[in-house]
C-alpha cells in the first residue's frame, strides 16, 4: 500500500519535442508539465503516434527535448542512468546468453566496481526469483516463452535497484491471458518494492488497474497532455472484484470518453 504520494520525483516542465524529417520539422510533443511523485505509478494513454515513447523517451534520457526541462530527484535529466531503467515490449534479451548472464549483465553494469563476485550473483538470482523464473536461468531466451521473456526484462531492469521503472507497452506483444498474469505479477512486485513507475499502454484496463494516475495525451502533431485522471482505488487491487466496482467503472468509462468521444481516432501517416 503506498502511503504518501506527495515527494516529488520526476518533474516535466514545459517540454517539446520537434523532429528533423525528410519533409522538414515535425513537432511531435509541446507544452508538456507533468510530475511523479515517489512510489507513483502513471500510465501514459493516448492514440497510436501521439508521443508516448518520445515522452518516456526523454525521461529516459535517450533522446533530449528541443526546448523546456527534465528533472529527476531534483537532477536535470542528461542521458540514460541506472536509476532509471527501462523495459521495452520486445523484451531486449541478448539471444546468446542465459537468462541468468542476461540479467547478470545488468547487475555487474550497476555494481561490478563495489560488490563482490557472490554479491552480484546474489543480485542476479534474487532479480530472477522476484519474477518467478528462479527455475529459467539457466535456459536462453530462444528456449522460453514472450511473456517469460518479458518477466526476464522485467527481472534485468529491477536487479538494477532502480528508483523509477520505465515501461514501453511491456505486455504489448502478449496473448491476453499472459498478459493479465504479469499485470498481476506486477502489481506485487511494485507494492513489494514500493517502485515508482512510469508505464506506456494503449489498454485502458490495464491503465486503470495498474495506476494511481492516468495520464491521457491529446493526438499529435504538437501533442500534449489532454486530461490526468487520478485513480484513486485501493490496493491491493483484485482484478475481479473491481470489474464491478463503481469507482472502477468510473475511471475506464472517463478514459474512454477522453480517447474515443473527445480524441477520436485519426489514423495517421508517420
Ligand atoms: N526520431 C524521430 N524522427 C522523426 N519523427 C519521429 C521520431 N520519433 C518519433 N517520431 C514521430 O513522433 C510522433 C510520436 O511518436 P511516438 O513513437 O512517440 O508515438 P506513440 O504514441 O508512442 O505511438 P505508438 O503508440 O504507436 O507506439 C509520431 O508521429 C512519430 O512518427
Amino acid at each position: 500500500m503506498h502511503t504518501s504520494l506527495t515527494t516529488k520525483f520526476i518533474e516535466i516542465q514545459g517540454v517539446e519535442q520537434t523532429f528533423k524529417t525528410a519533409k522538414g520539422l515535425f513537432p511531435a510533443l509541446q507544452g508538456i508539465n507533468l510530475t511523479v511523485a515517489k512510489g507513483e505509478f502513471v500510465a501514459l494513454i493516448g492514440h497510436s503516434g501521439c508521443g508516448k515513447s518520445t515522452l518516456l523517451n526523454l525521461i529516459a534520457g535517450l533522446t533530449t527535448p528541443t526546448s523546456g526541462a527534465l528533472l529527476c530527484a531534483n537532477k536535470e535529466i542528461k542521458g540514460p542512468g541506472p536509476e532509471r531503467a527501462v523495459v521495452f515490449q520486445n523484451h531486449s534479451l541478448l539471444p546468446w546468453l542465459t537468462c541468468f548472464d542476461n540479467v547478470h549483465l545488468a547487475v555487474e553494469r550497476v555494481f561490478g566496481k563495489t560488490e563482490s563476485k557472490a554479491q552480484l550473483a546474489a543480485r542476479t538470482d534474487a532479480a530472477l526469483a522476484l519474477v518467478g523464473l528462479a527455475h529459467a536461468a539457466q535456459k536462453r531466451p530462444g528456449e522460453i516463452s514472450g511473456g517469460m521473456k518479458q518477466r526476464v526484462g522485467i527481472a534485468r531492469a529491477l536487479s538494477m535497484q532502480p528508483q523509477v521503472l520505465l515501461m514501453d507497452e511491456p505486455f504489448g506483444a502478449l496473448d491476453a491471458l499472459t498478459r493479465a498474469r504479469l499485470q498481476d505479477e506486477l502489481l506485487e512486485i511494485v507494492a513489494r518494492t514500493q517502485s515508482t513507475v512510469v508505464m506506456v499502454t494503449h489498454d485502458v484496463d490495464e491503465a486503470v488497474l495498474l495506476s494511481n494516475k492516468i495520464v491521457m495525451m491529446t493526438n499529435g502533431p504538437a501533442a500534449t497532455i489532454g486530461e490526468v485522471l487520478a485513480v484513486d482505488l485501493p490496493r491491493p487491487r483484485n482484478r475481479v472484484a473491481l470489474a464491478e466496482d463503481p469507482r472502477y467503472v468510473h475511471c475506464r468509462k472517463a478514459v474512454i470518453d477522453f480517447l474515443y468521444t473527445r480524441q477520436g481516432h485519426v489514423e495517421k501517416a508517420a
